[in-house]
């Protein structure tokens, strides 16, 4: 079975750069990217492509290449789904607000609809590809609403969970470690439809690294996969304090292990806490999942890979208020970088909400220069927490274009995102400017300790105990 049209439900950071990259790999395959969000999908249509919902380095060139070709942005669902032989389903899965599995759980209300409306307008047999991340068994809900809720037609479930990290998104999806399609291969046309999955990949893909398993596997090698990854930052966060109390440093701790070849040198940079929309939400998810079998070993066990995040947001706010004399109030702290990691605008997670949190309980007076998030977005990301009125939000944290004028008058700079520009500012000019004693927190660890303390700074780095 050759695929000619797909769907994608879902044009947020997965659905938009995933379907892009296809269309760009498959030109003979048409591809509709829908979603229920109109502002999303016009600015997915719009002229300018800076105005694209989302950034990620490359993306804009293969939406040009692509879009109006092969790649159409709608917000006409049933149409697409009605058209398409397969239908990614890309929606959101937050962390449930409510009810039982509160703030653990994953909420399924989005994917349940989803379910719905395709099984309510498919008339010809299709393919549903799982391509958000999803509890394990997931696939056994989504048949049951397809098969009963629906005209009679048959639907294959597949499983394609999605491994891209945000700020590498495209790179990612051009030369994927791997692609991990579940599938159902006990029937003719459970076989079928995963070869049809395996086509589309390998297009691009070497065969080698498209791996083909058991729906459960699939659906729970994403939840391990984040888990892991996740532990490996909470792990190495770990050993900063350490480094810190007993005078090693953390950044030759890491080199020291990952020379060996079973750890492996990434994902070793301490920082000040690892975010983005999925590490904290799918490990939530998996201790829910763990201990809906009452396999309570084993959520604690995952659960302290949050624990040791919240820890290190909060001893790093705690730091900066210690440091500057035991009160932060009416002082005027700079905060370099608001989104989760560099080279996103991206801030869901983000450790440097808590941090000011935490700050501007002590009432500090904070100024944020991030070079790719929006005002708007840092205030409704403070807004959200509900620890004070959006009005108070507002009079003590500011949102600066400009990062010297940012950092003018500052008693202390918080790195918050490691962003590569923030390497080659005018340090000594940044110094001149700010109230002294003058402090740098490195969250990051990207700036040189040596040339930094040289200017004057009074230099904090994380898991660095020099
Ligand atoms: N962000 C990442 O880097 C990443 C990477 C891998 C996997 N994932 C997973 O992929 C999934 C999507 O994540 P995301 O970051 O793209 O989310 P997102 O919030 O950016 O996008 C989801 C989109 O789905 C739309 N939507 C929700 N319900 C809909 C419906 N019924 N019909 C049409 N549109 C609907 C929303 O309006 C939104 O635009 C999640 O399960 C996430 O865990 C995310
Ligand atoms: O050594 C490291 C590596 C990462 N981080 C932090 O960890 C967070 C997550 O980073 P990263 O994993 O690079 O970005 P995400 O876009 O969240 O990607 C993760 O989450 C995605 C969503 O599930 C998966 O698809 C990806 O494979 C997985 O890496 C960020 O705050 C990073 O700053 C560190 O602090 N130290």
């Amino acid at each position: 079975m050759k695929i000619k049209t797909i769907c994608c439900i879902g044009a947020g950071y997965v659905g938009g750069p995933t379907m892009a990259v296809i269309a760009k790999q498959c030109p003979e395959i048409r591809i509709t990217v829908v979603d229920i969000n109109e502002a999303r999908i016009a600015a997915w249509n719009s002229s300018n492509l800076d105005e694209l919902p989302i950034f990620e380095p490359g993306l804009a060139d293969i939406v040009k290449e692509t879009r109006d070709k092969n790649l159409f942005f709608s917000t006409d669902i049933d149409k697409a789904i009605d058209e398409a032989e397969m239908i990614f389903i890309s929606v959101n899965t937050p962390t449930k607000t409510y009810g039982k599995g509160k703030g653990m759980a994953s909420d399924l209300k989005y994917i349940e609809s989803c379910a719905r409306q395709i099984a309510r307008v498919a008339k010809q047999d299709k393919i549903v590809v799982e391509k958000s991340t999803l509890p394990v068994r997931t696939a056994a809900a989504i048949k049951s609403i397809l098969d009963n809720v629906g005209n009679g037609v048959q639907f294959q479930i597949l499983s394609n969970p999605e491994f891209l990290a945000e700020g590498t998104a495209v790179q990612d999806l051009l030369n994927p470690d791997r692609v991990l399609i579940g599938g159902d291969e006990s029937t003719k046309e459970g076989k079928e439809a995963v070869q049809a999955l395996v086509d589309i990949y390998a297009k691009w893909v070497p065969k080698d690294n498209i791996l083909t398993t058991n729906v459960w596997s699939s659906e729970l090698s994403k939840l391990t996969a984040n888990a892991f990854l996740a532990q490996r930052v909470s792990s190495i966060n770990a050993m900063s304090e350490i480094c810190e109390k007993t005078g090693a440093d953390i950044t030759e701790v890491s080199k020291a292990i990952g020379m060996d070849s079973r750890i492996g040198p990434k994902f070793l940079n301490a920082s000040v806490g690892f975010g983005g929309s999925c590490f904290q939400k799918d490990i939530l998810n998996l201790v829910y999942i763990a201990k809906s079998y009452g396999l309570n070993e084993v959520a604690d066990y995952w659960e302290q890979v949050i624990i040791m995040n919240d820890h290190q947001k909060n001893r790093f706010s705690d730091n900066i208020v210690s440091t500057l004399y035991n009160t932060v109030s009416g002082k005027k702290i700079t905060f370099l970088g608001w989104a989760f990691k560099k080279d996103t605008n991206d801030t869901r997670e983000s450790a440097a909400i808590k941090v000011a949190d935490n700050l501007l309980n002590e009432q500090a007076q904070i100024e944020v220069y991030d070079p790719k998030v929006t005002e708007e977005r840092i205030y409704t990301d403070l807004d959200n927490l509900k620890t004070r009125s959006s009005e108070e939000n507002k009079n003590l944290l500011t949102v600066q274009s400009d990062p010297y004028r940012a950092c003018k008058n500052s008693h202390a700079i918080a790195i918050l995102t490691e962003w590569d520009e923030f390497k080659n500012y005018d340090w000594e000019s940044i110094y001149k400017n700010m109230q002294k004693p003058a402090f740098i927190f490195d969250g990051r660890g990207i700036l040189d300790k040596a040339l930094i303390e040289n200017i004057g700074f009074t230099y904090y780095k994380i898991g660095s105990g020099n």
